[in-house]
């Protein structure tokens, strides 16, 4: 006998998730609420992709999860666990949030120390085999830390994981950027093209990218601004700030489409943190 799913339920957990608590963590809690795993499971699993089921009414679209802070009452501030964030900017569609003060200087330089040992391991190797193919969308040079790689590393993603109220698991691990003079990343959109042979593949993972945070951790004398074309906005890269925005499909229709402006003197570095709809394993 399976148990019924309840609206009540399902509610419950829409907003058990949006407040960043893990599918894990829900399965958990409701398999000693006395719920079979089947019954959790089936009711997550319709969650997660977002549709109705028979014994399940559909939910609005707007009750969709998503990652993003909590901005009810106009905050000037947030609270992300071990930092208080200012809140700089913000826009409605696309949702844009541009955060102040989100990291230390101390935190930006300690980053940019740490990618800066692998970028230059991974630049000598490239020069060595005769590297990948050139990308000439994204002239920046880019490695990856791992999620959790180290105690600075694991404190940023808690910080945000606090602030866009979103399971730290479903993250991906930092990447880091660096722009020389004249490097740009050209106007793209950061969720998987369903059109892509490779992206099934890709999706496995985590399921679609939902949100993106990038934070400036070495502002450019000139240049480098994150440029939002279908918007007209463009976000100053300046040290600790970061620009926040989320896409709840991948549809050039969210009007995400954004990019490194070239810089002009001075190098920009920066620290992406891309969100999944789902655990990222
Ligand atoms: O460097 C920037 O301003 C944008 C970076 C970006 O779009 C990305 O990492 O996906
Ligand atoms: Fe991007």
């Amino acid at each position: 006998m399976t148990q019924p799913v309840t609206p009540e339920l399902r509610s419950w957990l829409v907003s058990q998730l949006a407040a960043g608590h893990s599918v894990a963590a829900l399965r958990q809690s409701m398999r000693a609420a006395g719920w079979q795993d089947a019954a959790s499971d089936a009711a997550l699993a319709d969650i997660e992709r977002g549709v109705g089921s028979p014994t399940l009414p559909a939910l609005p679209k707007q009750a969709r999860p998503m990652p993003g802070p909590d901005l009810d009452g106009a905050p000037l501030y947030l609270d992300a666990g071990d930092r208080r964030v200012h809140v700089l900017h913000t826009v409605t569609h696309p949702r844009v949030v541009v955060f102040g003060d989100l990291l230390a200087d101390d935190e930006c330089e300690a980053l940019v120390a740490a990618a800066a040992k692998r970028l230059a391991r991974s630049l000598t190797v490239e020069t060595q085999t005769g590297g990948e193919t050139l990308n000439v969308d994204r002239t920046s040079d880019g490695m990856f830390f791992e999620r959790g790689e180290n105690e600075l590393v694991a404190r940023i993603e808690q910080r945000i994981a606090h602030l866009l109220r979103w399971p730290l698991t479903f993250g991906e691990g930092l990447q880091v950027l660096r722009y020389a003079p004249g490097a740009q990343y050209r106007p793209h959109y950061d969720y998987f093209d369903p059109a892509e042979p490779g992206t099934p593949t890709i999706l496995r993972r985590g399921g679609q990218r939902v949100g993106t945070l990038v934070m400036y951790l070495q502002e450019p004398e000139r240049g480098g601004a994150t440029v939002f074309p279908d918007i007209g906005l463009e976000v100053a890269p300046k040290r600790g700030t970061a620009v926040f925005f989320s896409y709840e499909r991948p549809d050039p229709g969210t009007r995400t489409l954004h990019g490194g402006a070239p810089v002009l003197a001075g190098e920009k570095w920066v620290a992406t943190k891309w969100l999944r709809e789902r655990e990222f394993t």
